[in-house]
């Protein structure tokens, strides 16, 4: 083993620290961190096997390896992945990631999203009707809600097409996603799971494959339905206007299916296969990150009233006080405050609590030379609470993020909700825009009266409230 002078427990011979794995529940991985981070510092490292990986809070080491031009491959962590969103953007490295990124960026200007408001105003309606008959004051799990509602938007904004997630639940598209991240899921709870070779010989395997023949079947046709219109549309001349096309619901509004379709690498356009897996990254990354992000964010404003009457304010001054009045782009740019308050919400629960890189050289991270093949986890969410970086570290307080001072200003690689670097989320705007659009809505329509308890949480790639998220709510008239 090569030797660096990293604190960490101590290894013993070939197993290194995998013995401390053992009997180590998953739903406890952010406290597992926690220990080890006040133990050792805002680096420290374990062995697995002989393999290296560090944990990282501190900023200057995440500043060089998240800045790096070169840093650009993702550990292990993401592997469980791999069978669904294939070499799709979060995943692939090297050229062939750059060759995405670049065709990619352009889906994401303004003039695309300015389309998608209307997606996010149509689906945060029929959330709040969903929520209605809830609203009695009692604490209700809103995360299912929530879930169904970001399900919707991203399918619609990202393929074109409604699934209808929200109303109808019967949906086998909805079934098989919900279905595939319990296996994904459980790949954490089963910790022999964790062993491709293990894994592959469970039941839970032939699960999965099935799962994401349903999801990879619904893709493929979505894609190929959509590029004969496109090619008709291309026949007739017609540039389309936005009608509906009754058979499977598509409107001719520029889905990021679009841009893929028209999309050109060296000249030859995507394939089939190379569209999809970046179809299913959007419908991954582009829902279980906003669900999460909405649900904490009126958690906190169900805890903090102050707060809440404040963002009331806001939406009514911009919007006036019916809450069925539609919603601009410029209105959604214009609610500052509750942008702050999304900003601290994703401070304090980071939808992405560790994101990793496996090193592909060797690294000299102030003076400790890290070598090549070390995983580096970078410790969002402990850096986020720790509080030589954020003072008092657990209170909610969105004036960290008043225009003044804000956090993303004066210090760009300690507040990292959307990574940073080359490879930060592509889908941030977006994330911002649908986060406003959901949450204004349904403050408008209810006020949350009362907050369940602090939801114990989890880290299964994303963060997870382990039993669901409860909030009490009553309409406001
Ligand atoms: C609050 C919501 C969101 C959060 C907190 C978030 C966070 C992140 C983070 C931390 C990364 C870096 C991952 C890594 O290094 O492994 C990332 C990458 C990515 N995100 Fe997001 N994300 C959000 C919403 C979205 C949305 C809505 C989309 C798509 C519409 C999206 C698409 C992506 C993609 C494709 C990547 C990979 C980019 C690349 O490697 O070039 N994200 N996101």
């Amino acid at each position: 083993k090569k030797s660096v002078t990293v604190a960490g427990p101590k290894p013993v011979p070939v197993l290194g620290n995998v013995l401390m794995y053992v009997g180590q529940n998953p739903y406890d991985i952010i406290d597992f961190v926690s220990n080890l981070k006040n133990k050792y510092g805002n680096l420290f490292r374990v062995w697995i096997g002989n393999r290296l990986a560090l944990f990282c809070t501190n900023v200057k080491y995440n500043e060089i390896v998240l800045s790096s031009q070169k840093l650009l491959r993702k550990s292990e962590l993401y592997k469980f992945l791999v069978p669904w969103l294939g070499d799709g953007l979060l995943l692939s490295t090297g050229q062939k990631w750059f060759a995405k990124r670049k065709i990619l960026t352009p889906a994401f200007h303004f003039k695309i999203l300015d389309q998608f408001i209307e997606v996010f105003h149509k689906q945060s309606t029929v959330l709040v009707e969903r929520l209605r008959p809830e609203a009695t004051g009692t604490l209700v799990n809103i995360y299912p809600y929530v879930t169904l509602a970001a399900l919707d938007i991203i399918c619609e904004t990202a393929m074109g097409t409604s699934i209808n997630a929200q109303t109808d639940t019967e949906s086998e598209y909805v079934k098989a996603i919900t279905e595939l991240s319990l296996v994904l899921t459980g790949r954490f709870v089963k910790v022999w799971q964790r062993v491709d070779f293990l894994f592959n010989l469970s039941a839970d395997r032939k699960r999965q494959d099935k799962i994401i023949r349903v999801l990879h079947a619904f893709t493929t046709k979505i894609i190929q339905s959509r590029r004969q219109e496109l090619m008709a549309r291309a026949a007739e001349g017609n540039p389309g206007e936005d009608e509906e096309n009754a058979d499977i619901g598509t409107k001719r509004r520029m889905a990021f299916l679009d841009v893929l379709l028209q999309a050109t690498i060296d000249g030859r356009p995507l394939t089939d296969k190379e569209i999809q897996e970046e179809v299913d990254t959007f419908m991954f990354e582009g829902h279980d990150t906003t669900t999460i992000a909405i649900s904490f964010t009126l958690l906190l404003l169900a805890r903090h009233p102050e707060v809440q009457e404040r963002v009331h304010q806001e939406l009514v001054d911009i919007l006036g006080n019916d809450p069925r009045a539609p919603v601009s782009h410029r209105n959604l740019q214009d609610m500052k405050y509750l942008e702050m308050v999304i900003k601290e919400s994703l401070r304090l629960y980071p939808p992405v609590p560790i994101i990793a890189r496996r090193f592909t050289e060797n690294v000299d991270l102030g003076g400790k030379i890290v070598p090549e093949g070390s995983n580096f986890n970078i410790g969002i969410m402990h850096m986020h609470r720790d509080p030589s970086v954020f003072p008092d570290p657990e209170r909610f307080d969105p004036e960290r993020f008043a225009p003044d001072r804000t956090m993303e200003l004066t210090s760009p690689y300690a507040y990292v909700p959307f990574s940073a670097g080359p490879r930060n989320c592509i889908g941030q705007k977006f994330a911002m825009l649908e986060l406003k659009s959901t949450v204004s809505k349904v403050i408008r329509h209810f006020k949350l009266t009362s907050a369940g308890p602090e939801p114990k949480l989890t880290m299964q790639l994303t963060l997870k409230p382990k039993d669901g998220l409860f909030i009490g709510f009553v309409p406001r008239v």
